[in-house]
């Protein structure tokens, strides 16, 4: 299980987004942490093979990005999903799994399968224009992991969620972590530093810092702070 991208570049008109970058990912949970703007969305969209790079590659155990069997391998939270709010959360997950090629029958399955893990069980048959924006994200997890991705990419997941849903989202994403490769982009710190088995810090299209992050590495709010501190 190993993803890598080999010198990553992107660039929109005169601004480069992403800027040569390179990474090796195995099983665990990744935290892309990066202020507005940093080039986090563009490098997931890149490693999802929505957006395509203007140099560098990205494979999967030897399998490129482009490939469909690259995209059987993946599952993608993006910002803004479009939920459609007149569906329920078992309806939308049918649908999703539909489109995904499973069967009727797998669907029905994967979906309450998804549903107990995200703990949307109880609010199945409820219309998602009823949901809060917790209960979206978790959908959201769930559609991504319809087919049962090795890669799991999140962006942006924690945004809008109250503390209560955060505890409940980390304990999901500790969980598929343990078996998968997930990456998860936010600016706040909190979010990842309980749950990142290695931290990516992006700024101005660079990969700033990589690496574990443990109590006797010191505050990562406070490091993360300082790389700013110029701007
Ligand atoms: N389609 C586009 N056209 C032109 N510039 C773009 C485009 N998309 C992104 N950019 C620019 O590229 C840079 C990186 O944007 P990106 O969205 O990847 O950052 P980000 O770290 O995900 O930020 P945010 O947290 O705000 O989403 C920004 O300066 C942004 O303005």
């Amino acid at each position: 299980m190993e993803l890598i991208l080999d010198r990553l570049t992107k660039q929109y008109h005169n601004k480069i987004a992403v800027d040569c970058i390179s990474l090796n990912l195995h099983k665990g949970v990744y935290g892309l942490l990066g202020a507005n703007g940093a080039g986090k969305t563009t490098l997931m969209r890149i490693i999802c093979g929505v957006l395509k790079a203007d140099s560098g590659t990205v494979t999967y155990d030897g399998v490129d990005v482009s490939s469909e069997a690259y995209r059987a391998k993946l599952g993608y939270l993006p910002q803004d999903f479009g939920y459609y709010p007149d569906f329920t959360g078992m309806d939308f997950l049918i649908y999703m799994a539909a489109l995904k090629g499973l069967t009727k029958i797998q669907a029905k399955r994967k979906a309450n399968e998804l549903l107990e893990l995200v703990s949307l069980k109880e609010e199945a048959h409820k219309k998602i224009k009823k949901y809060s924006g917790g209960m979206k994200q978790r959908l959201g997890i769930a559609q991504a992991l319809l087919n049962n991705p090795q890669i799991l990419i999140l962006d942006e997941p924690t945004a809008g969620l109250d503390p209560k849903e955060r505890v409940r989202f980390r304990n999901i994403i500790a969980k598929i972590g343990k078996e998968n490769i997930v990456i998860l982009s936010t600016h706040i710190v909190s979010d990842i530093e309980h749950i990142a088995d290695t931290v990516l810090m992006m700024k101005d299209g660079r990969l700033i810092y990589q690496g574990k992050w443990q109590e006797k590495s010191g505050d990562l709010e406070e490091f993360y702070l300082k790389q700013f501190e110029e701007d």
